[in-house]
């Protein structure tokens, strides 16, 4: 009789749960939430609180209806036995965060303070926090904190402590009520098990912990703001533990709300990109995991700790254990396209996407298959929702160069394609040059599926060989991988994350390779791409900063 784990996967619009083969990592069943407040950057539930430019909430509610839906769902579509479910793991996007009371309840769910956004829960791409971490970073580089380097020289707006500092400083009320502020994946465990645990890879990229060092000082943060210096005992409090730790076992209300046994062992949170890893059945050094979607993260691993430019972070055991694990990204890929199609798109393309009965990018990006690199004149700059990785400036901003009254949509489309594929290449010889070898791309997420341009595009940029993952879940399988660590091999899963992968991670034969006449195209116009990079990008033009300010 086969067994089986659940990997839950929270994204950015939606949860996703898959039932996994624990022999094969087979995908037997699957079941999405969306989430019905969706993301709430305009107002808040109550309807009339208005969020101001850069803010991006959650609601927790909406994390508790996907374990609510989903699960049962998949436990009926496979109708296996419930029994021979032996864990369960979550990924999440991260730094997505809340402030909960002593008992773990959500400030935003007490009605006093349903309408102060700050009681919410802020979503990853929430950048509002700019000023707030630009203080932090010159507190940080003043005092020549060591933890920096670590972050690439910067920490993020996207992270924890600007997320606290920025409600500290605007609604000192809420961070008083505040207990704790907890990752998001966090809180969903501590829902399933009535125990909270602090997870190393969220406490280690997004909030600054260090596994012998700890977190930042006192001092440091006193420096800040003498309101924070007792930050980390009070509402960063909680034990750190890593990856694949069993939280505890699933609670009689939740056994009863899923139909999952009671008791059932569950792994700590964990985060969408960091889960993908293992997933795609990387456990080694050379290899970089894309999880190509709204936005990308590029993880690799190291033997050492090495300081590269813009990375979002390098974390011991912060992804498998027994390697420094490390971490970039772009802020928006996927988004990018979407906000193309969605906002920008003439009509004629969209009926004529409709008549050929396909959706409007995989209209164009046919029609942009039939151009050759350069063919399109145009060169765009990837910041739509800034630069996370090599610049980390969410204040910069989209840019396309090049438009005459005789450019197409799918020109614009291929171009915009193009610019993250530049994007990705600054990130990728940021490692390499510096020592953290990136020898080949392994690709997973929903991107690698949809568009086999995009793709060729990227091996052709960063002339590097990819690979896909072989899963359409990779995240959640991951997620699920983790949970049978948590279960260990006596109740039927695996005793670590290695002895999983070999069971359950996936990669498929097939990969694409770069084309070299592409490969030396695309380096002529990287060049240029590089230009305007450093031009806008860093320092000697700041509009769109300026534009910024205007608005
Ligand atoms: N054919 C396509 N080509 C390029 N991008 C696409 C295509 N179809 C959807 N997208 C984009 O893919 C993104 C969703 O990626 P996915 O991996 O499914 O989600 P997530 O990142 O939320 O996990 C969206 O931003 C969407 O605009
Ligand atoms: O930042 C991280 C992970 O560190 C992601 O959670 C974040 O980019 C969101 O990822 P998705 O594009 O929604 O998959």
């Amino acid at each position: 009789m086969g067994k089986y784990a659940i990997g839950i996967d929270y994204g950015t619009q939606s949860g996703r749960a898959v039932l996994v083969s624990l022999d094969s990592g087979d995908e037997i069943a699957d079941h999405v939430t969306e989430y019905p407040h969706g993301v709430m950057d305009e107002t808040l539930p109550d309807n009339k609180t208005k969020l101001d430019h850069e803010w991006a909430l959650q609601h927790p509610s909406d994390y508790i209806a996907v374990i609510k839906y989903s699960v049962p769902s998949v436990l009926q579509s496979s109708g296996i036995d419930p029994n021979d479910v032996i864990g369960l793991g979550i990924d999440f996007t991260a730094c997505t965060m809340l402030p909960i009371d002593d008992e773990g309840v959500p400030i935003c769910w007490k009605e006093e303070f349903e309408s102060n956004p700050h009681s919410w829960v802020k979503l990853w791409k929430h950048h509002a926090a700019q000023p707030h971490v630009n203080k932090i970073n010159e507190v940080a580089e003043k005092r020549d904190e060591s933890f920096l380097p670590r972050f690439g020289g910067k920490l993020s707006s996207e992270w924890m402590l600007a997320k606290i500092y920025q409600t500290l400083d605007e609604a000192p009320e809420i961070y008083e009520k505040t207990d704790r502020f907890v990752e998001a994946t966090d809180w969903v465990i501590m829902q399933m098990t009535g125990n909270f645990l602090r997870n190393s890879c969220t406490a280690g990229y997004k909030a600054q912990w260090h596994k012998q060092k700890g977190y930042p000082s006192q001092d440091f943060f006193k420096e800040i703001d003498p309101r924070l210096e007792k930050v980390t005992e009070t509402k960063l409090k909680g034990d750190v533990v890593p990856l694949g730790t069993k939280a505890g076992g699933l609670t009689k209300d939740m056994a009863e709300l899923t139909g999952l046994s009671e008791g059932l062992p569950i792994a700590v949170g964990n985060v969408d990109a960091h889960a993908s890893m293992p997933a795609a059945g990387v456990v080694d050094e050379g290899k970089m995991v894309m999880a190509m979607g709204t936005s990308i993260c590029h993880m690799v691993l190291g033997h050492e700790e090495i300081n590269v430019e813009g990375m979002c972070g390098v974390v011991e055991d912060g992804i498998v254990p027994g390697y420094y694990g490390y971490e970039a990204g772009q802020s928006a890929v996927g988004d990018i396209f979407a906000w193309y199609v969605d906002q920008a798109v003439p009509k004629y393309i969209v009926d004529e996407a409709k008549e050929k009965g396909k959706n409007v990018h995989q209209l164009l990006e046919e029609k942009a298959s039939a151009m050759a690199p350069g063919e399109t004149g145009l060169l765009a700059l990837d910041w739509w929702n800034g630069n996370r990785s090599v610049l980390v400036d969410t204040e910069l901003s989209g840019m396309i160069l090049g438009l005459t009254l005789t450019t197409k949509p799918e020109e614009i489309y291929r171009a915009l394609l193009e610019s993250t594929a530049y994007g990705t290449r600054k990130i990728v010889d940021a490692f390499h040059e510096r020592g953290v070898a990136v020898d080949e791309l392994y690709a997973c997420g929903g991107l690698p599926q949809k568009n086999p341009l995009l793709m060729q595009i990227f091996a052709d940029v960063t002339n590097r060989k990819i690979r896909i993952a072989d899963s359409v879940q990779t995240p959640a399988l991951g997620a699920a991988m983790f949970g049978s660590v948590a279960a260990g091999s006596e109740n039927g899963g695996y005793d670590n994350i290695y002895d999983a992968v070999v069971h359950m991670g996936k990669v498929k034969d097939e990969f694409y390779t770069p084309i070299p006449e592409n490969v030396e195209k695309f380096e002529l116009i990287y060049q240029e791409y590089s230009r305007l990079h450093d031009y806008f990008g860093r320092g000697e033009n700041d509009v769109m900063k300026r534009l910024k300010q205007l608005r």
